[in-house]
């Protein structure tokens, strides 16, 4: 046994898995292999769910079969729906409600607490995967005081998402954009929401609660929610109108971190940063609009300036994806839950995957509280 302590479990193995690799000195993600590169621009959210899941791109009859069936799962129990436009009504932020909505989406599944395999976790897997847009767009809806909008089943699991939203079928390029975000987010080895549903996992509990448990720790400022922090630093700056590179100047003078900059494992530009900032530019080319992209680039030339990209600390996937989201007109406070949208395709990946050798997850911290404390009596002290 080892003393040695590694604060924040830095670079500590702790599983091996298949699911996706990051490699933090060039810059490089695989799921299964296959870079994110290729599967951004050539595979849709489905098939990649069903890379991570079944471990093997699909065949377009597997596709269609696969899609077929996560799309049978879409309808979500009236209670949950109930329960969602009360979250929405006493004014619930919309991560808060997702995570209780999918909490109680386990009590609608007959196998939810029999789950104890891998193919036991998939299956659940794809029911919560399939429902959580339709709790998230209902969500929305009420908040905007509009009714909740029923999936539509011939609709892609994008599509359908941003139909569900707004009420109207999305355009192809609305689509594309957003089910290639979805991609980007679905996987990203053991950070720290994909370890808290493995750490729930390996006590054998259902998937819910593993799934429940990512959604809580994706929350974060120092994780997932820092795509919604980016977004808001822009709507600041532009309220202001403060250039952003004085905004961002005093946010440094004043100690503060920069929301979308640094990781713990990137050590150079995330890929996914690249490939939504490449989509940033499209989508602004196309509307003429390029205030959040001036911004963020100005932003990034003056960091990489300073030297801090040279150090480690470069733009994550949570800089460029708010953005990208803004001109889906999604609201700044569904990002993060968008996030969770797509990574729980991953959080179950994870958890099904360390279940087929499973073994208890349970590390230890250094003791440093006193020793021998003489006990005294509650009317003694
Ligand atoms: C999907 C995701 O989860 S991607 C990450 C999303 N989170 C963010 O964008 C929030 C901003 N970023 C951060 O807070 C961090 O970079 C993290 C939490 C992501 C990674 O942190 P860690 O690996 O634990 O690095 P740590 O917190 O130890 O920071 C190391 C050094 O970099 C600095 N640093 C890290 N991130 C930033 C930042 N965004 N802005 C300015 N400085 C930073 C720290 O101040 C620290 O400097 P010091 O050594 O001089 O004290
Ligand atoms: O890997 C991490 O630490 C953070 C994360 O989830 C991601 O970058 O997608």
């Amino acid at each position: 046994m080892t003393d040695e302590l590694k604060r924040g479990l830095e670079g500590v193995l702790v599983a091996e898995s298949d699911l996706s690799y990051v490699d933090g000195e060039v810059g490089k993600l695989v799921y299964r292999g296959y870079d994110i590169e290729d599967l951004a621009r050539g595979a849709s959210y489905e098939e990649v769910l069903y890379l991570l899941w079944h471990g093997s791109l699909p065949t377009a009859a597997e596709l269609d079969a696969f899609a077929a069936d996560l799309a049978a799962e879409r309808e979500v129990d009236d209670d949950v729906i109930e329960t969602v436009r009360a979250l929405a009504d006493a004014g619930e932020r919309p991560m808060a409600a997702l995570r209780t909505a999918t909490s109680m989406l386990s009590a609608y599944d007959d196998e939810a607490d029999e789950a104890d395999d891998g193919e036991a976790t998939i299956r659940q897997g794809r029911r919560i995967t399939a429902k959580i847009p339709t709790v998230l767009a209902a969500f929305e809806r009420v908040r905007q005081g509009a009714e909740p909008v029923a999936p539509d089943p011939d609709l892609s699991h994008a599509g359908n998402f941003l139909y569900m939203l707004t009420g109207t079928e999305p355009d192809a390029v609305s689509e594309e954009t957003f089910d290639m975000a979805l991609t980007l987010h679905a996987d990203h080895g053991l950070n720290a929401s994909t370890f808290t549903a493995m750490v729930i996992g390996s006590t054998m509990a259902d998937v819910y609660s593993g799934v429940t448990g990512g959604i809580g720790a994706l929350s974060g400022p120092l994780h997932g929610g820092a795509n919604q922090d980016v977004m808001e630093v822009l709507h600041e700056i532009d309220a202001s109108s403060k250039d952003p590179v004085q905004w961002v100047k005093d946010k440094r003078d004043g100690g503060g971190r920069i929301p979308g900059f640094g990781h713990r494992v990137y050590k150079v530009k995330d890929p996914r940063a690249n490939i939504l900032e490449e989509k940033l530019r499209d989508l602004a080319d196309s509307s003429g609009d390029t205030k959040w992209l001036d911004y963020t680039t100005a932003i990034e030339e003056y960091l990489t300036d300073q030297g801090l990209v040279e150090k480690g600390i470069a733009p994550n996937v949570d800089f460029y994806s708010g953005s990208v989201y803004d001109s889906l007109g999604i609201p700044v406070d569904m990002y993060t839950p968008i996030f969770a949208m797509s990574r729980a395709g991953g959080w179950i990946a994870h958890v099904a995957e360390y279940q087929e050798d499973n073994r208890l997850i349970r590390p230890r911290a250094r003791y440093t509280g006193p020793e021998d404390a003489e006990f005294v009596p509650l009317d003694e002290r």
